[in-house]
């Protein structure tokens, strides 16, 4: 069967999509908005932005004070639609910067400072009401950001096949490569899960969805699916 059109039966609401590292959240975050005719939100990509204004201000990413200080009066701005990514840092485009490997190993630092994700929830909570239908990925989207989501995800991969999976998109073959791509996964895994505010987790009321053994296809039309329920559901109370 095929999904209605936006135009037939339109989803109004929120998608929240968490998980660990390379889980496939953005991937298949951006394929559920397309087929929901939704907005897309990328919350990693903020703190990736503000790690960007951290480094370049010379600041130490483990100086929460500064960090706090510098991505206050840093201008983040990300866009919201599936199909494109914009991600400015005072008014400069750093879409491409933010995957950096140096940017990588800074952003558990700086997502970790409660200042920070104070102002990037505030700005993230703005962008969502100004959409009627929207999926937004990160690591507390569905237990502190948007606590009343219309459909909570929670997508796992084993760490072994997020390693695999990230290798072929960054065209790396060697086993020694590959083993260093699941050591970063487990080490920023362990950071976001272990740090005091708003450590990963799933929410109470949140759908896991384990992609080890499903294709990126099957994933979408899974989420696409319990969208659309809950979306049936929720009219109906
Ligand atoms: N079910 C799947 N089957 C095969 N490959 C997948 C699947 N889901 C995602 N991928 C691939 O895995 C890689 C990582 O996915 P993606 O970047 O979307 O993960 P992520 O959770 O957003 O990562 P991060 O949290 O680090 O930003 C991409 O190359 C993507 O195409
Ligand atoms: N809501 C969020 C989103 C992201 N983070 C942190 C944790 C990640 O290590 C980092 C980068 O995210 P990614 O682009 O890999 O999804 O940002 C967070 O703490 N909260």
């Amino acid at each position: 069967m095929t999904d209605p059109t936006p135009e037939q039966h339109p989803f109004r609401g929120a998608v929240t999509l968490d998980g660990p590292s390379g889980t496939g959240k953005s991937s298949v975050g951006r394929g559920v908005a397309a087929r929901l005719g939704a907005s897309y939100l990328d919350t990693g990509a903020m703190y990736r932005a503000a790690t960007v204004a951290v480094l370049d201000a010379g600041i130490d990413p483990g100086d929460a004070e500064a960090v706090a200080r510098t991505v206050a009066a840093a201008r983040i701005e990300v866009g919201t639609e599936a199909g494109t990514e914009r991600v400015e840092v005072d008014g400069a485009d750093v879409a491409v910067r933010i995957r950096s490997a140096e940017v990588t190993r800074a952003v558990s630092a700086v997502s970790a400072v409660p200042a920070v994700r104070r102002q990037l929830v505030a700005q993230q909570r703005d962008l969502v009401g100004a959409a009627d239908a929207v999926v937004v990925e990160g690591r507390d989207i569905g237990t502190v950001v948007l606590p009343d989501a219309t459909l909570k995800v929670y997508l796992t991969a084993a760490p072994e096949v997020r390693a695999q999976r990230r290798a072929g998109q960054l065209g790396l073959t060697e086993a020694a490569q590959i083993d260093d791509l699941a050591a970063d996964l487990r080490r920023r895994d362990q950071y976001d899960s272990s740090r005091a505010d708003s450590p990963l987790r799933p929410a109470a009321d949140a759908v896991v969805v384990d992609s080890s053994e499903l294709s990126q296809q099957a994933v979408v039309d899974r989420i696409v699916a319990l969208a659309q329920a809950a979306l049936v559901t929720g009219d109906r109370t």
